[in-house]
């Protein structure tokens, strides 16, 4: 089990910066962060660097970099301005040093859509620097209306359709159980593609352990796999996130 924490989330309380060394002394030494666009890389790796962790995930950037709508890799419109932004996040994310970088597709539906997703996909997966890789994540329609990768399958025919060894699924315990209700029979499904693992209980996107993912069968599923990547949390704390942490042990 290598526990990250995801910063977006965990510690709402506490400014972005002061968010790093709560991790720290929570005995993080991975974490992540949605969208780290409005502070200086050089200020996120000073953080980085004073508290003995490593950067693991960032986002590519939402439309206006800080939030707000999730992404347009899937828009047929916006085929220049992704590759205009996916250049920008390549830096960002070989100065923080990041492994993984999550591309959102946005808002859209049809056919020319999923083939857009697909061409912007193979362009990025050739384009990135050595190293890095590039993840896919279903987000559920409650959280994400209109999000146009929905569905675990949905990503699965798109990262095969791609077809690059630097492209990978991003599985989320909450957006699992949210789409298809059952978020460990999600894990079993599609391991092969899995490179990297958030979790959050559902519906409420609290701790784990607060909804109805059963979290002990996916804990012993992830661990009967071999899977060796990371494991972040990502949902909402509801109190002090260092009483939510019984997961890092589980
Ligand atoms: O919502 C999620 O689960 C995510 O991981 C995304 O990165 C949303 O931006
Ligand atoms: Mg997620």
């Amino acid at each position: 089990m290598r526990p990250a924490a995801n910063l977006s989330h965990l510690w709402p309380e506490l400014p972005y910066l002061d968010r790093f060394a709560a991790a720290a002394a929570a005995g993080f030494e991975a974490v992540e962060v949605l969208f780290p666009y409005d502070v200086a890389a050089k200020e996120t790796q000073r953080a980085l660097i004073a508290n003995g962790q490593r950067m693991i995930l960032i986002n590519a950037p939402p439309p206006n970099y800080t939030g707000g709508a999730r992404g347009f890799a899937a828009q047929p419109e916006r085929v220049e301005r992704f590759q205009y932004d996916m250049k920008r996040v390549f830096r960002y994310a070989e100065a923080l040093k990041v492994s993984f970088v999550h591309v959102m597709t946005g808002v859209a539906e049809g056919k020319a859509a999923k083939q857009t997703l697909i061409d912007n996909l193979k362009w990025a997966a050739q384009t990135a620097p050595t190293g890095l890789t590039l993840t896919l994540e279903p987000l559920n329609s409650v959280a994400q209306p209109g999000y146009f990768l929905n569905d675990y399958a949905l990503a699965a025919e798109v990262i095969r359709a791609v077809d690059a060894p630097n492209l990978g699924l991003q599985y989320d315990s909450y957006h699992a159980q949210m789409i298809h209700g059952d978020a460990v029979a999600v894990f079993d499904q599609y391991l092969p593609l899995i490179r990297h693992v958030q979790i959050g209980d559902a519906p409420d996107r609290g701790a784990p352990g607060t909804g109805e993912v059963d979290f002990d069968a996916l804990f012993a599923r992830i661990k009967a796999s071999g899977y060796a990547g990371w494991i972040s949390g990502e949902y909402a704390p509801n109190g002090p996130t260092e009483e939510t942490l019984g997961w890092m042990t589980a």
